[in-house]
């Protein structure tokens, strides 16, 4: 069958159709990552938007058993070729049967080269995923300037808390909307890890006299999560250390003066370079974000640059004054990509006392 996906600029390309066939809107973004396409479909920062695959041949291992959740959270999924014929020896289905079961729409055979232009020259912008061939351009268009991405961070959350025992350092991990190998990769060091709701108060938190807290990637746009910030200028007024990913990197800042903006079209991929101030070294590391800290907007009495972007000089790290916290833009659990970062779990271990 027939998909057409329409951009906000009224470009159309013309493909074939994948997973369900219902009509989507949402904000569409490019993922640059060669592989983990698994996790990229699972990973909860991407409710709200339809991702693009710049990798020109995606699915050829099917659905294996590495999800970064429970479900696939993207709007709608574009590609240029789905593998036809997945083959691994932990292949348990085609992606296809999994769009289909996750009721994603999606859209393959179309030129992502030229679509994943558009959106670097003339930024991010929305699209609808169609399978109707007597699409009005008028009637659409306005619809799609009209969608905006919303609370997502309360619809990925987890429902309730949940522990997943270790004999080493207790950490609070705030959800939302957490890969599992941030959990895994603390767990993996010793660590028992108790992941909360989104919105569990500070004080529950503290009460819980964890000896860290984690603050989790997510979806959407981090200057939204209002109630949020709030209880995270607590659990930063408190003396609990904190190590903070992506989406909870954004909302520390935030929590304490700083600023975010969008960037043109954000970085999505498993070899963005950042470099560590405290050395010059770079890793390269995984990247899922649109949004960042305007590095202006941080006080130098609060907190310090830790990391770059190398490909465009953006934040990508801060370290807390006088307090056990440092946060970064990237990913150090990866899940797609470099583990080049991991170390950084090892750091906040040290930071909460060690595990022995
Ligand atoms: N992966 C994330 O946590 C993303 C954070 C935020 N939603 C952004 O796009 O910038």
């Amino acid at each position: 069958m027939k998909a057409f996906l329409i951009l906000e600029d009224r470009t159309v390309f013309t493909g074939t159709s994948i997973g369900s066939t219902r009509d989507m809107i949402s904000e569409i973004v490019f993922n640059t990552s060669m592989t983990g396409y698994l996790e990229v479909l699972t990973d909860p920062s991407y409710a709200g938007q339809a991702v693009v695959m710049t990798y020109p041949l995606i699915g050829n291992y099917g659905i294996t058993p590495d999800m970064e959740s429970k479900k696939a959270w993207p709007d709608g999924y574009i590609v240029r070729e789905l593998s036809r014929m997945p083959s691994n020896f932990r292949c348990e289905g085609s992606i296809q049967d999994f769009l289909k079961a996750q009721d994603i729409p999606g859209i393959a055979g179309i030129d992502t080269r030229a679509l994943t232009k558009i959106l670097r020259e003339k930024g991010t912008m929305n699209g609808m995923i169609t399978t109707n061939e007597n699409y009005d351009l008028d009637e659409i268009i306005p619809k799609l300037a009209a969608y905006t991405v919303g609370d997502v961070v309360s619809k990925v959350t987890c429902e309730e808390k949940y522990t997943i025992e270790g004999e080493g350092k207790k950490v609070a991990l705030m959800d939302f909307g957490a890969k599992n190998n941030i959990a895994k990769s603390l767990n993996q060091r010793g660590c028992e890890v108790t992941i909360y709701p989104a919105h569990t108060s500070a004080d529950e938190i503290i009460a819980s006299k964890p000896d860290g807290i984690m603050l989790s990637n997510g979806p959407g746009d981090p200057a939204d999560c209002k109630d949020i910030i709030r209880e995270i200028k607590k659990l930063y007024d408190s003396e609990i250390p904190i190590f903070a990913i992506c989406l909870g990197h954004q909302l520390m800042a935030l929590a304490t003066g700083a600023t975010t903006h969008k960037l043109k079209y954000g970085h999505r991929g498993g070899n963005h370079p950042v470099k560590d101030l405290s050395n010059n070294r770079v890793y390269i590391s995984s990247q899922n974000h649109g949004y960042v800290v305007d590095t202006d907007s941080i006080d130098k009495n609060i907190a310090a640059p830790a990391f770059t972007n190398v490909n465009d000089g953006t934040n990508e790290g801060l370290t807390y004054v006088g307090k056990n916290i440092f946060t970064v833009q990237f990913h150090p659990e990866a899940c797609p990509g470099p583990q080049d970062s991991g170390y950084l779990f090892d750091r906040f271990i040290e930071m909460m006392g060690g595990n022995k």
